[in-house]
């Protein structure tokens, strides 16, 4: 099957560092896969090349056969790649309701009546459990709720890839659950590119599971192959610093 998204040589360089390095990756279309490595592996730098938020220094990004290396960010999001930030990056002064309708407008721009906007966002708000707060200010939200509610803002673009860096930070343990059955219905119809430091969630969502480690790949595979790999105990798994 050809792959959604491949990079090959991916490399960013900040002056003398190569945050990422060479990078040939591979992703499976309806694939969930997640991305872990210690802090600053390269992980946030990498999806940012993916989505185009930073230019690369060399090689090449491919999504679905088409060659975006140097794409604007905008346009990629067109074709379907959507990114929801480290950091929140709701308008608090806006309801969850207008903090979705914004993305949601993006994929109307052909014009489409406005009852289709209403339930795109709706669509989106009912996915993340947020129906039911929609017109509560996206400040005065919980911050797991505000994290679902980034979600919703990149459901609403209809992603084909969805890419969440570090979704579970700072949720509880019943929000984590919840955050968890979310994921697996978002790849019902989208693939998934999940940056993660709880390696519970890793274990539980991923497919498969890519390890970073100085701007390269360290390993890559099944999540138990993962857990049995002594490079990646040894760079990750048993250290205390999980970021
Ligand atoms: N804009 C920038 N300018 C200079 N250096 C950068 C920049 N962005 C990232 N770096 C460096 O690149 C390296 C990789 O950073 P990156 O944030 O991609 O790592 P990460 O794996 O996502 O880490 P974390 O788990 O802490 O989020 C780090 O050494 C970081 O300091």
């Amino acid at each position: 099957m050809t792959p959604l998204l491949t990079t090959r040589g991916l490399t960013k360089a900040y002056d003398g560092l190569r945050a990422v390095d060479g990078v040939d990756f591979s992703l499976a279309t309806g694939e969930i896969r997640a991305i872990i490595g210690p802090n600053g592996a390269g992980k946030t730098t990498f999806v940012s090349l993916v989505c185009g938020r930073v230019p690369p220094t060399s090689g090449t990004i491919v999504f679905d056969g088409e060659d975006i290396t140097h794409m604007p960010a905008h346009l990629r999001v067109r074709r379907g790649i959507a990114y929801t930030f480290q950091i929140t990056s709701v308008f608090p002064n806006l309801s969850a309701y207008d903090n979705v309708a914004l993305p949601a407008q993006r994929t109307l721009e052909d014009g489409r009546a406005k009852t289709h906007l209403h339930a795109a966002i709706m669509s989106a708000l009912e996915h993340t459990g947020l129906a039911d707060r929609a017109n509560i200010q996206a400040g005065a939200l919980s911050y797991g709720h505000q994290r679902l509610l980034e979600v919703a803002m990149g459901l609403a673009l209809k992603p084909r890839l969805l890419i969440l860096d570090e979704p579970t930070q700072g949720l509880s343990d019943s929000e984590i659950d919840g955050f968890m059955g979310l994921v697996r219905d978002i790849a019902s119809s989208a693939t998934v590119l999940l940056i993660e430091h709880n390696m519970d969630v890793v274990m539980e969502l991923a497919r498969r599971i890519t390890v970073m480690n100085a701007g390269k790949i360290l390993a890559e595979g099944m999540p138990e192959e993962i857990r049995a790999d002594e490079a990646v105990q040894r760079a990750y798994l048993g250290t205390e610093n999980h970021g």
